[in-house]
């Protein structure tokens, strides 16, 4: 589901873009702040809704600009489009109709992305690792979203009745009917997808040349106790609950965990060996969703930090297995075109765009 043409307006320091992409592999290049990641955000925006830099919309509007557009075509023929204003507003749209959500946009266009953050999925909290499943889960299973949805309603309703302290026992049983009813069936696909996941980072893992000091082992955490059924545990935490006013079991709580010899993986591995975990993470999620949907596009802020040029290499061979296009941003272009001259066409031709203050032109051959 690659891009075609993309436009990007009043985008942080990108007054105005429109580009050509070529249909596997794009490399951004350019110096310090010359809005290389500012455009990965953009393409970000347009497939979630949302920056991965800020909550505000504000701080991405160029500043002097009344607001923000991305836009782009897809190979599909779908076009999707998203502004955004400095008062506040917006709108979304999906070949020129108005987007009825975030997860609408977000089914037209998968995304996968590596940046400076990606280590959160090994040192951060346990609901960053719970969307790496759900993001998978999301893509594959028509259900999910509804079954999530039902169930965030049935949470934030048991959650306010535990917070008026003394609780009708019949209103509170209503809700956990359905939280436990919602709550299973998104373990249920959770943990139908979970294993598959598992498999193909291992997979990926044995493919690593330097390899790792040891397995590592991934464990999925359903958010309640393995022998009991969660209409029964959220009864029996109830009154636990209701001094902390808040639901502390459930699928809201589940955790992926990443191993290896019963440490937490960040406490053992390198940076360079977390990053190609990350990597691993990240392209298996890919896999599973091209195998039973379509193959997303990766986006990669520079590529080269913290990993030597085989691991570039192999990574660069990930992504032209599972995804359908590639978005790279470098510093230097020769450092960053590298690791994709090695692999097979069409990937080893990548179209390369010069950036500088905000302003983005392809190479010659490549000119709009
Ligand atoms: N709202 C805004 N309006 C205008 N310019 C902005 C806005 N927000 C950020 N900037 C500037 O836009 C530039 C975009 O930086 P960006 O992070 O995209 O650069 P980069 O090319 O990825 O750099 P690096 O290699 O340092 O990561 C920066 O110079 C930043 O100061």
């Amino acid at each position: 589901m690659a891009l075609t043409r993309l436009l990007v307006a009043g985008f942080r320091n990108i007054q105005h873009a429109e580009l050509l992409l070529d249909s596997k592999v794009n490399l951004f290049c350019g110096p310090n702040g010359a809005g290389k990641t500012s455009l990965l955000e953009a393409v970000h925006m347009l497939a979630t809704g949302r920056s991965f830099r800020s909550r505000q919309h504000r701080s991405v509007i160029q500043h002097s600009s009344r607001g923000l557009t991305v836009f782009a075509e897809l190979e599909t023929g779908y076009s999707l489009g998203i502004e955004r204003l400095t008062d506040g507003s917006g709108r979304a749209r999906i070949n020129q109709r108005p987007a009825e959500s975030s997860s609408q946009l977000a089914s037209c266009l998968p995304l996968q992305l590596i940046n400076s953050n990606s280590f959160d999925v090994l040192d951060g909290g346990p609901g960053v690792r719970r969307r790496l499943l759900d993001w998978t889960v999301f893509h594959v299973e028509p259900m999910f979203a509804r079954e999530w949805k039902n169930y965030q309603i049935a949470l934030r309703q048991r959650n306010a009745l535990l917070r008026r302290g003394k609780i009708a026992v019949d209103a509170i049983t209503v809700w956990e009917e359905q939280l436990a009813h919602s709550g299973e069936r998104v373990n249920i696909l959770r943990e139908g997808r979970f294993q598959e996941f598992q498999s193909a980072v291992s997979a990926l893992l044995c493919e690593l040349p330097g390899g790792l000091p040891g397995p590592v082992e991934i464990g999925y955490r359903r958010g309640w106790r393995k022998e009991t059924d969660l209409c029964t545990a959220l009864q029996e935490s109830r009154e636990g609950d209701v001094s902390l006013g808040h639901t502390r079991i459930g699928p809201h709580r589940a955790d992926v965990r990443f191993t290896l010899a019963g440490e937490p993986a960040q406490h053992i591995l390198s940076r360079g060996q977390q990053k190609m975990l990350v990597c691993a993470v990240r392209t298996a999620m890919a896999e599973l969703v091209s195998r039973h949907r379509t193959q997303p596009v990766f986006l990669v802020d520079d590529l080269p930090a913290e990993l030597d040029e085989t691991n570039q290499q192999v990574f660069a061979h990930w992504i032209s297995r599972s995804a359908s296009q590639v978005l790279v941003t470098g510093i230097e272009e020769g450092m960053t075109i590298r690791p994709w001259q090695r692999l097979e066409a069409p990937w080893n031709h990548p179209r390369v765009f010069h950036v500088e203050h905000g302003n983005i032109n392809a190479e010659p051959s490549a000119a709009l």
